[in-house]
């Protein structure tokens, strides 16, 4: 049986062959490495030897993301099972302690691959938001209270405020030290490589979008976040002494716009590194059914949120990485059929102001657009996502098209690829 008998311990990994952090920037294998990277959520799921996998399409993704210089990959690692109805199906929890080795596996095969290619990730080991089941789910499981799914409710305000009650809840931080613990120390059972020991890993994320409760959360909310903030990272990195632990925050939309509190969560050593996203639509500065009269207002306050992001990590001596940001097709439309004109547009604001930046020695790392869907496709007319169909770059709280960059959308492409192209041009 081939197997297990032929998974042959790896020598362990030079340390300078990890991504660290050198004053404002990246370093890797002695030079300043910038990030032109994709959100690619579903890569582990792709990855499974059977069910949701499907390792033929995750080949050609990674093989079309390398072509267009992509180098960086935003991951998902862990999902919790759940009654929500716009979440993904299967889950990696399906009950605390109970872990799907399947998809875990998955996540072994996407990281083999991607080493092979010479990219790197960043894997998020937990979500604010519903549509991996995330914080919400472990409440339901260790609180008992309903996991109710703010596209049904409508209530985010609610949700929100709840949802950070995770933070403060030891039964379900326990679990969640479990399952970080879980996968820091796996050994990927497909190159017999410790995680612990993967250079191709750039950082550990806390979560998806972690917020500290709604716009008027409390500072005593906001004090458990920083807490919670600082010593889950610590908890990383005691398990593991070469990666980076970053937040997966969104800057100050997901600090009740509190700069001092996106400091304050960025300013423990435990923290490496500090993140941000840019979402004009979600954020009500675009309106995609009036295009031409809300672009200046959206483009305005996105040249602010850039930039000031950049400003802020200046302050703090860290580096920062843009690891979101999207706009829907012209129309609006979520058909593939749709043209990309106003995205395209914003795409290039955006790499002009980060390369710009990068290029003027700013603590900026580089950027992953929301999100890659290479070749998949939405399966229902409604658009909304259904087990068994396609992954996309929209998880299945969003319409399968909502914001996903397709292999058909070949201006969109060629864009990632010039920008791309000057971001890892930039030698320091
Ligand atoms: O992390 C996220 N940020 C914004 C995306 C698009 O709305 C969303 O799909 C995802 O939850």
């Amino acid at each position: 049986m081939i197997g297990a008998c032929c998974v042959v311990e790896a020598a362990p990994a030079a340390k300078g062959d990890f991504v660290t952090v050198k004053k404002t920037h990246f370093s890797r294998k002695g030079q300043a490495y910038y990030i032109a990277g994709a959100n690619f959520w579903y890569g582990g799921y792709l990855g499974a030897p059977s069910g949701v996998g499907d390792r033929a399409r995750l080949l050609k993704e990674l093989d079309n993301m390398k072509a267009i210089g992509i180098n960086n990959l935003r991951v998902l690692a862990v999902s919790e099972k759940t009654d929500m109805k716009s979440a993904v199906s299967p889950a990696t929890t399906s009950v605390p302690g109970q872990y799907d080795e399947n998809l875990l596996a998955g996540l072994d095969f996407l990281m083999a691959e991607v080493a092979k290619r010479d990219m790197t990730v960043v894997i998020y080991l937990n979500n604010f938001w519903q549509w991996s089941g995330g914080m919400t789910q472990y409440l339901n499981w260790f609180e008992g209270t309903p996991a109710l799914d703010p596209n049904v409710t409508k209530d985010y305000d609610t949700y929100m405020q709840k949802t950070a009650g995770f933070y403060r809840n030891a039964a379900a931080q326990a679990e969640y030290r479990n399952v970080i613990a879980r996968i820091v120390k796996r050994v990927n059972t497909i190159t017999g490589k410790p995680y612990s020991d993967d250079t191709h890993i750039l950082s550990w994320q806390l979560a998806n979008e972690p917020r500290p409760g709604n716009g008027k959360a409390t500072p005593e909310e906001k004090a458990v976040y920083v807490k919670w903030i600082d010593e889950t990272a610590g908890y990383i990195h005691s398990l593991d002494k070469n990666h980076m632990v970053s937040t997966g925050s969104e800057g100050l939309a997901g600090s009740a716009q509190d700069a001092q509190l996106f400091l304050d969560a960025h300013r423990s050593s435990n923290v490496d590194y500090l993140t941000y996203h840019l979402w004009p639509k979600n954020w009500g500065w675009f309106d995609s059914n009036n295009p031409t009269g809300s672009w200046d207002n959206a483009i305005g306050k996105s040249r602010d949120y850039l930039n000031s992001h950049i400003d802020l990590a200046k302050k703090l001596g860290k580096p920062i990485v843009l690891e979101e940001f999207g706009l829907d097709r012209d129309g609006p439309s979520f058909s593939i059929k749709a043209t990309t004109k106003i995205r395209d547009r914003f795409y290039r604001e955006v790499f002009d102001i980060v390369t710009t930046r990068a290029q003027k020695g700013d603590p900026i790392a580089g950027f992953n657009f929301w999100a890659w869907g290479g070749m998949g496709r939405a399966a229902n007319a409604d658009y909304w996502w259904k087990p068994g169909n396609d992954f996309v770059g929209d998880p299945p709280q969003e319409e399968q098209g909502l914001y996903s960059v397709f292999d058909s959308d070949v201006s969109s492409l060629l864009l990632i690829k010039e920008y791309a192209d000057k971001l890892q041009g930039i030698k320091r």
